[in-house]
């Protein structure tokens, strides 16, 4: 579905690359989830999927394409983007904001009516009650719901996920997280996500890419990266979860003896 095939991103002068030799396969229905520290190189590899950067070298292939080949405003159309400030139109209803990207596209009102109907249940924001507010009538978790329908409205194939839940107090995260995981499954999607949450990555993703320093550093199934680390720092990336849960325990072990 998506190909990074040696690819280098340099920002203006910058003597480090911020992804340096990257090689990627990303099959179609695969749920990949990248992890790393900040400046790791996360954003600018999501980025050139859909164009809003550009490599310095190698190719991006989408869908047997190189992406330099393709207008970017199209394929844009063509992959659903969720973020974590969601970027909804404040003046627009939550319909008329979900229909956007099917409107660019020429539906017809009575197709996206329809569509958006269909979304607004799927979010699980009943339509007779939803449609017609705007954005600030909404909850944060409610908003990233209309994100996730906007960003699907129009049947796209691949989504891109960047932080889309982080803003998120941990409850209604790990509620939208698992929903979405379903959606993922539900319609066959192709989902690329970012976040800097491991335990959200262990429970989410088909596979884990690990950056580090503009470099894959580690990539494979949950289960692969953390029973079979390549390097100590995705050892004690991965490890981290094991370790959080172990402090809870002996934190609880420690309040139940007092
Ligand atoms: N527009 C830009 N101009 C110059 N340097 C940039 C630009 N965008 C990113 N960089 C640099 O490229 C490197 C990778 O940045 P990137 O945003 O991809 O990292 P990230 O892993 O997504 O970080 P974060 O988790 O903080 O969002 C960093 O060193 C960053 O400073």
């Amino acid at each position: 579905m998506i190909a990074f095939d040696a690819v280098t991103k340099r920002y203006g002068d910058n003597v480090r690359p911020a992804l340096d030799n990257i090689s990627l396969d990303i099959q179609s229905g695969e749920f990949i989830v990248m992890v790393g520290q900040s400046g790791s190189g996360k954003s600018t590899l999501l980025g050139m999927i859909n164009r809003l950067i550009d490599p310095s070298e190698g190719v991006v292939w989408f869908e047997g394409e190189d992406v330099q080949h393709l207008d970017p405003v199209l394929l844009r159309r063509h992959i659903g983007y969720v973020f974590q400030h969601v970027g909804l139109f404040p003046h627009m209803t939550l319909a008329e904001n979900i229909g956007i990207t099917p409107r660019l596209l020429g539906w017809d009102e009575a197709r996206i009516a329809a569509r958006t109907e269909e979304l607004l249940t799927l979010v699980q924001l009943p339509p007779e009650q939803y449609r017609d507010r705007i954005p600030s009538e909404l909850s944060g978790g409610q908003r990233q719901r209309i994100g996730v329908a906007r960003a699907i409205a129009a049947k796209p194939r691949v989504v891109l996920m960047d932080e889309p839940f982080g803003a998120l107090d941990l409850r209604t995260r790990d509620a939208l997280s698992r929903d979405y995981r379903k959606l993922h499954e539900a319609l066959q999607l192709t989902t690329v996500m970012i976040t800097h949450d491991v335990i959200e990555a262990v429970l989410l993703a088909d596979r884990i890419a690990v950056l580090q320093d503009g470099r894959i550093a580690g990539l494979g199934t949950p289960h692969d990266l953390v029973t079979n680390p390549p390097n100590d720092d995705v050892r004690a990336l991965m490890d981290m979860p094991r370790q959080q849960a172990e402090r809870l325990n002996a934190l609880m072990r420690e309040s139940a003896a007092s």
